[in-house]
């Protein structure tokens, strides 16, 4: 009897020894059971605002030395439960994980402890705090717990891309019961909650949980049970992209010995669902993956995966510029620091984002299980090139494009009038869930090259990933691409520049002479403006959502400020132009969109404004 009465009391002695004291007095203890003390009591902090927490498109990002200081995470969770109502909150199950970055673990411990006090019903974590954003999304939608019990939210632990460590980034991110991110009605009440907040709860006397072991820990507070359950990372995820794609033909040609693979998680949490999957289920080799070990700094690296950042997978796959390597796998993929990203190379070829989605889209009902009814239609946001536009109208699809950020797919999916959308940044994903997949994505290339080489991988050359994209072009035309980043720039620079912009747009005509004294072989804008997006769904409106010119010849050039940054301002600019004619197809990108490269640096005054002579980062 004791030892019962002392595991489920055990952070509560003092009052446990009265009450036991009371029970066997009373010789009952059924009665002490039933009156058992809790093991948590809720307190009440308080708290003052802190400035600058409103969230941003994918949450609020700061330096960890913001996140630390006493109250500014506490604050912006209570500022979440208070948005949310207790509708939402009390009696909820609550997903709280993300990418490992450093100081995840002790964010883990706060939010458990603040999600008690608030009411919560059930935490789950994963396996050392670690899930991926979208492990989290198929958690949220398709996980079922123990006692039935279905997710109703998530805090997801994540900067994404950007670099980990005590002097760089965390963040936190609110995704709801569709697994998506918080709709901008709820991200507003957050930030408007931060500026008044005066309290926050959090339980005393709860424990720290240890989240390195799997298992369900219960707790008893003042309004009733509470669970903290840490759970395999991967078994819900691996689960649902079971369902989506042809396991046995990936795993057929994963183990080709024409077929070779390579998989760099750039020490993000990719790396634990990477390993479980394209290793013990796909039968990849191990050696294939790189990085694959998360770490609380990603290595000291920049876990974005871009030909800049990807430098180990890049030079692996033949495509560094220094190192030259003899033998390079038929196929590459990196992530980001939270897996949603995705980064896809041929041997020695890189396949844009952009045409990657169109290429998904256009082979997709053939080769990915999940398609095979049918597409329900297809999206990009507005700064990806149009290669999915001619895809769509090629196969006659709804198509839809958005603004920047990744939740503008999600009305659509709910709705039921989108199946495949990508961005430009590295993202490209479907319905399965409401954030992009950089896994699905390379689970989805593997499936058409295993489509493609069905009836070759005995005899026969391997169709490769450069023979699709090359084939893709000879049928659909080919959209010559690249992006410009100026990271960490001058807020008022970027301001400035983005404000000579739009009122050069006032005049065509002055823009088109401009154009013609810096280079006469590029045609003419015919319109020019910031692109502004109306929701089919829900009919809401968003503004200033990038600064774009359109020229006669279908080329673009479109200007915007990032939304994900953490310091200063990074300026992006992308820059666009269609080839049909198949001569023309095959030339090297920066090349062919040179001219159109310097009519966007000196019609933007790139230099004047931001003091740079080059870029840091081009895609
Ligand atoms: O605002 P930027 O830095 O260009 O980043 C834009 C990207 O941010 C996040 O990653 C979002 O999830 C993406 O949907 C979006 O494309
Ligand atoms: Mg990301």
């Amino acid at each position: 009897m004791d030892s019962q009465v002392d595991s489920e009391n055990a952070y509560n002695s003092e009052s446990l020894s009265s009450k036991l004291h009371t029970s066997i007095t009373h010789s009952s203890f059924q009665i002490f059971r039933l009156k058992k003390m809790a093991n948590f009591k809720v307190s009440r902090v308080g708290t003052t605002p802190f400035e600058g927490q409103k969230p941003g498109t994918s949450g609020l990002r700061k330096k960890v030395k913001v996140f630390i200081q006493p109250h500014y995470l506490q604050n912006f969770v209570q500022a979440t439960f208070n948005a949310l109502g207790a509708g939402r909150v009390e009696g909820a199950t609550l997903v709280v994980s993300g990418d490992g970055r450093y100081y995840s673990k002790d964010a883990i411990q706060i939010i458990t402890k603040m999600a008690a006090a608030n009411g919560v019903r059930r935490v789950w974590i994963g396996q050392n705090g670690l899930l991926s954003t979208p492990a989290v999304s198929a958690v949220v939608r398709e996980r079922v717990g123990a006692d039935g019990s279905k997710a109703t939210g998530a805090f997801i632990l994540t900067a994404s891309h950007n670099p980990g460590g005590p002097h760089e980034d965390f963040g936190i991110k609110y995704n709801m019961e569709n697994g998506g991110p918080a709709p901008e009605g709820i991200t507003n009440k957050i930030y408007e909650n931060t500026t008044t907040i005066k309290e926050y709860l959090i339980a005393e006397g709860l424990p720290d949980v240890d989240i390195s072991t799997i298992g369900v820990s219960s707790f008893e507070g003042p309004k009733g049970k509470f669970d903290v359950d840490v759970f395999d990372s991967t078994s819900d995820y691996l689960k649902l992209l079971k369902s989506i794609f042809d396991f046995p033909a990936i795993q057929k040609l994963l183990s080709s010995p024409k077929f070779s693979f390579c998989y760099d998680a750039l020490h993000g949490v990719a790396g634990v669902h990477a390993k479980r999957i394209f290793v013990e289920e796909l039968g990849a080799n191990e050696s294939s993956l790189v990085n694959c070990v998360p770490k609380e700094d990603f290595g000291g690296g920049h876990p974005d995966p871009n030909l800049t950042y990807a430098k180990e997978l890049v030079a692996r796959m033949g495509l560094s510029k220094t190192h030259s390597e003899p033998n390079p796998p038929e196929f590459g993929a990196a992530a980001d620091g939270d897996g949603d990203r995705n980064m896809v190379l041929g041997k020695r070829f890189f396949v844009t984002p952009s045409d990657s989605v169109a290429i998904i889209a256009a082979n997709a009902v053939q080769a990915i299980p999940y398609f095979s009814g049918g597409l329900k239609g297809v999206a990009r946001s507005m700064p990806t090139s149009a290669a999915l536009d001619i895809v769509a109208k090629h196969l006659n699809l709804k198509f839809f494009e958005v603004p920047t950020g990744w939740k503008f797919f999600g009305n659509l999916m709910d709705a039921g009038m989108c199946s495949i959308c990508g961005e430009e940044s590295f993202g490209t994903g479907s319905d399965h869930i409401r954030e992009k997949d950089g896994i699905w994505a390379v689970l989805a290339w593997l499936s058409i090259l295993a489509y493609k080489n069905k009836d070759n991988l005995g005899e026969g050359n391997l169709v490769s990933v450069e023979d699709i994209v090359r084939q893709h072009w000879a049928t659909h035309g080919r959209h010559y691409y690249t992006r410009y980043d100026y990271e960490n720039v001058n807020a008022d620079g970027a301001k400035d520049l983005m404000a000579h912009l739009v009122k050069l747009q006032s005049s065509i005509d002055e823009v088109n002479t401009l154009i013609k004294g810096i280079r006469s072989d590029v045609s003419n804008v015919v319109h020019a403006d910031e692109f502004e997006y109306k929701d089919p769904v829900d009919g809401s409106v968003s503004k200033h959502q990038g600064i774009r010119y359109l020229f006669e010849d279908g080329s673009r050039l479109v200007f915007r400020l990032s939304g994900t940054g953490s310091e200063g301002a990074t300026i992006r600019l992308y820059i666009e132009q269609y080839e049909k004619d198949s001569y023309k197809i095959g030339r090297d990108s920066q090349e062919a969109l040179a001219p159109l490269v310097e009519v966007a640096l000196k019609l933007s005054k790139m230099q004047e404004y931001t003091s740079r002579s080059a870029p840091t980062v081009i895609t």
